[in-house]
C-alpha cells in the first residue's frame, strides 16, 4: 500500500454546515473520482487538503506528510487545479507563467512549451481574452509543468464543452502511465468518471457515503425495476432509494444477491450507472418511500 492521500476523522464545522468524520484515502497511480450533490462539501474538503481553510480535527496526509506542517513541500509536489479562474486577467499566457514558475523548484520548462503547443495556447494572448477552455488548459499546463506527483482538481470539466472534455480526460490518462502519479478530481459529470477512474468516493451532507473502486461498485450495486406490488415494506427497506411513478418503481440495492433471494425474476435487474448510484445514494430524505 503507497498511499499518496490520506484523510482520517477529518472534521471541520461552519454555522450551518459540517464536514463529519471524513476518511477515504488514495493510492499512488489511480485516478479518483470525488462527487456528491450542491453542498454535499466537496470544495470544502478540497480546500481542507490544500489547507486553504483550516480543519478543526483530523489529519490529511499528503505523500505521507502532514499537509500543515509540511504545508510548503507538500504544495510543490500538486497540480492544483480549480474552477474559479485565479491568474492576473491583464498579462499574457507568458508573463503569467513567468509568475509563476519560480515558486516550483521543479519547474520543467520544456515540459510546459510541449504543453502549450500540444493545448494550442496562445503565449502572447492576454489571459482575459482566453476562452474558458482555453484557461483551464493554462491552469493545467501550470500544473503539470512541475512534475506534481498528484494532481487537484476541483470541477476542473464544469462548462467545458465535450471536446475539451474528453481532451482533458485523455491528458489525465496519458498522465497515469507514469505510476508515481495520481489525479483526484471533483466533478459533477459522471460520465467524465465512467471513463476514467479507477476509485470513486461520494459525500452528501459532509459525510462520505463510500469511497470504493469504481469496479467493485458497479459489481455490489444493482438498479431494481419492478411493479408497485412488489414493494412492501420488507422490501422496501433493503433499498437505498426508491423512485415511483404511474408505472412501477426504479430502485437502487446494495445487494444484488439478496434482490434475487426476494423478488427473483419478477423485477428487471440492472447495472447501475454511477449517476444512478450518486442519485439514488444522496436523494433528500423527503424524498425517500418512507411510508412502508
Ligand atoms: N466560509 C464558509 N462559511 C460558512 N459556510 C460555508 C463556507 N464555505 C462553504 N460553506 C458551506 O459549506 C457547504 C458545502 O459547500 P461546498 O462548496 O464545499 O460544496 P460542494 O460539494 O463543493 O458544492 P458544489 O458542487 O455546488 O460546488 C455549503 O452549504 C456552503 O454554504
Amino acid at each position: 500500500m503507497n498511499k499518496i492521500l490520506e484523510i482520517t476523522n477529518l472534521c471541520k464545522n461552519y454555522k450551518d454546515f459540517s464536514i463529519k468524520n471524513v476518511n477515504f484515502s488514495l493510492e499512488r497511480g489511480y485516478i479518483m473520482g470525488f462527487i456528491g450533490p450542491n453542498g454535499a462539501g466537496k470544495s470544502t474538503i478540497i480546500k481542507l487538503i490544500m489547507n486553504l481553510i483550516k480543519r478543526d480535527s483530523g489529519n490529511i496526509n499528503i505523500f505521507g506528510l502532514d499537509n500543515k506542517k509540511n504545508e510548503i513541500a507538500v504544495k510543490e509536489r500538486i497540480g492544483f487545479v480549480y474552477d474559479e479562474n485565479h491568474f492576473y486577467e491583464d498579462l499574457t499566457v507568458q508573463e503569467m507563467k513567468n509568475i509563476i514558475r519560480p515558486f516550483y523548484s521543479q519547474w520543467d520548462e520544456n515540459l510546459f512549451k510541449r504543453y502549450v503547443k500540444d493545448f494550442g495556447l496562445p503565449s502572447k494572448k492576454q489571459i482575459k481574452h482566453l476562452s474558458k477552455g482555453m484557461k483551464m488548459k493554462f491552469s493545467l499546463a501550470i500544473a503539470l509543468s512541475h512534475n506534481a506527483e498528484l494532481l487537484l482538481m476541483d470541477e476542473p470539466t464544469s462548462g467545458l464543452d465535450p471536446l475539451i472534455r474528453s481532451e482533458l480526460l485523455d491528458v489525465l490518462q496519458s498522465l497515469m502511465q507514469d505510476e508515481n502519479k495520481s489525479v483526484f478530481f471533483s466533478t459533477h459529470i459522471t460520465s467524465d468518471l465512467d471513463k476514467i477512474a479507477d476509485y470513486i468516493t461520494l459525500v452528501n451532507n459532509g459525510e462520505v457515503i463510500l469511497s470504493k473502486t469504481k469496479e467493485e461498485l458497479l459489481e455490489e450495486y444493482c438498479v431494481v425495476k419492478g411493479s408497485k406490488d412488489k414493494l412492501d415494506s420488507n422490501i422496501a427497506n433493503r433499498f437505498i432509494g426508491i423512485k415511483e411513478n404511474q408505472y412501477g418503481f426504479e430502485a437502487l440495492s446494495q445487494n444484488k444477491d439478496e434482490i434475487l433471494q426476494y423478488l427473483g425474476d419478477s423485477v428487471i435487474i440492472e447495472k447501475p450507472t454511477l449517476e444512478d448510484i450518486m442519485v439514488f445514494s444522496t436523494r433528500r430524505s423527503d424524498q425517500h418511500v418512507s411510508s412502508y
